[in-house]
């Protein structure tokens, strides 16, 4: 499938959840969605979903609008931060009506993965932890079988083992049957490995967008004496540097083959610290 955000502007009162962005997300692919608090994600994937109205600009998916579109909604499963589903419902009840509304929906992965994270099939939602409500959406997300399936800090209360577990069934599903899944976190050093391209936003506004290979290819930290670093970045776009004790490590756009050419320590940069630092420059600087 194929999305395209077309100068999509959101704002509540005076603020700018969202700026005038615009990108194309063509699947299958899982995306990370990071950026800090308030930088505009749960927005955009709310817009997406056809849960919200943009304020100007469309979103199309596959060329047709998502907001009170059936055709597309039933395309996309949005699991959330919380609050998925109503609190009066069986799980039985939940996945029940998931089956009815998503026509891909695998009802056999669906029980599998209930006995797999422990879950009571007559437990009412409003019984459940907040780590087993979290463990439901992520079933429903996965049983979904959307084709745009988008997981939003899915796991608040969800242990690390349980996280973990996630993440390998994650990759699981998306061998057996590919689909668009957008992954939104800000436990990024943990899922980063499964992404395969980053979006970064900032401000409501896209801040980077990148295959998340050549992120790692054409991104490293160098670390030396501080005129030989100083000397090496001068004519290189530098993310951050740092001094201690007479030596110097900089973060910067760069393969870290051309630092070992020029005798200094390269290293590369996890994702998490990179969204830190590029959230941290100027906008108008980042790319
Ligand atoms: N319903 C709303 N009413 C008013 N302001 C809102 C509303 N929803 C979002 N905002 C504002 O829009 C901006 C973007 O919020 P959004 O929730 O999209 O950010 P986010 O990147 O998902 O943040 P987080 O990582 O904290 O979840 C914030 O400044 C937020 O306060």
């Amino acid at each position: 499938m194929k999305i395209e955000v077309k100068n999509v502007s959101k704002t509540y009162g005076k603020k700018n959840a969202l700026d005038h962005i615009s990108f194309t997300l063509e699947g299958p692919k899982i995306y990370g969605l990071l950026g800090r608090n308030g930088a505009g994600k749960t927005t955009f994937m709310e817009i997406l979903s056809g849960h919200v109205l943009a304020t100007k600009g469309d979103i199309l998916i596959d060329g047709e609008k998502p907001f009170d579109n059936q055709k597309i909604t039933e395309s996309i499963c949005l699991i959330k931060e919380g609050d998925n589903f109503k609190k009066d419902l069986k799980v039985k009840h939940v996945l029940r009506i998931y089956e009815y509304f998503y026509p891909k929906w695998d009802n056999e992965l669906a029980h599998q993965l209930i006995q797999e994270f422990n879950l009571k099939l007559n437990a009412k939602v409003k019984a459940l932890s907040k780590g087993m409500e979290s463990a439901l959406g992520i079933i429903v997300g996965l049983a979904s079988r959307a084709p745009i399936t988008i997981f939003d800090e899915p796991y608040i209360g969800l242990d690390a083992a349980s996280r973990k577990k996630f993440y390998e069934i994650l990759l699981e599903e998306y061998e057996k049957e590919k689909r668009i899944v957008i992954f939104s976190t800000h436990l990024i050093d943990e899922v980063s490995l499964l992404f395969e391209e980053v979006l970064i936003m900032q401000d409501g506004n896209l801040a980077l967008h990148e295959e998340a290979d050549m992120l790692r290819n054409r991104t490293c930290s160098v670390t030396g004496k501080i005129e030989e670093v100083e000397k090496f970045i001068s004519e290189r776009e530098v993310i951050v540097k740092k001094q201690l004790a007479g030596m110097m490590t900089a973060y910067i756009f760069e393969n870290e083959d051309k630092v070992n050419k020029a005798g200094l320590k390269a290293e590369s940069i996890p994702i998490q610290e990179l969204m830190i630092y590029l959230t941290e420059r100027k906008k108008g600087a980042s790319r």
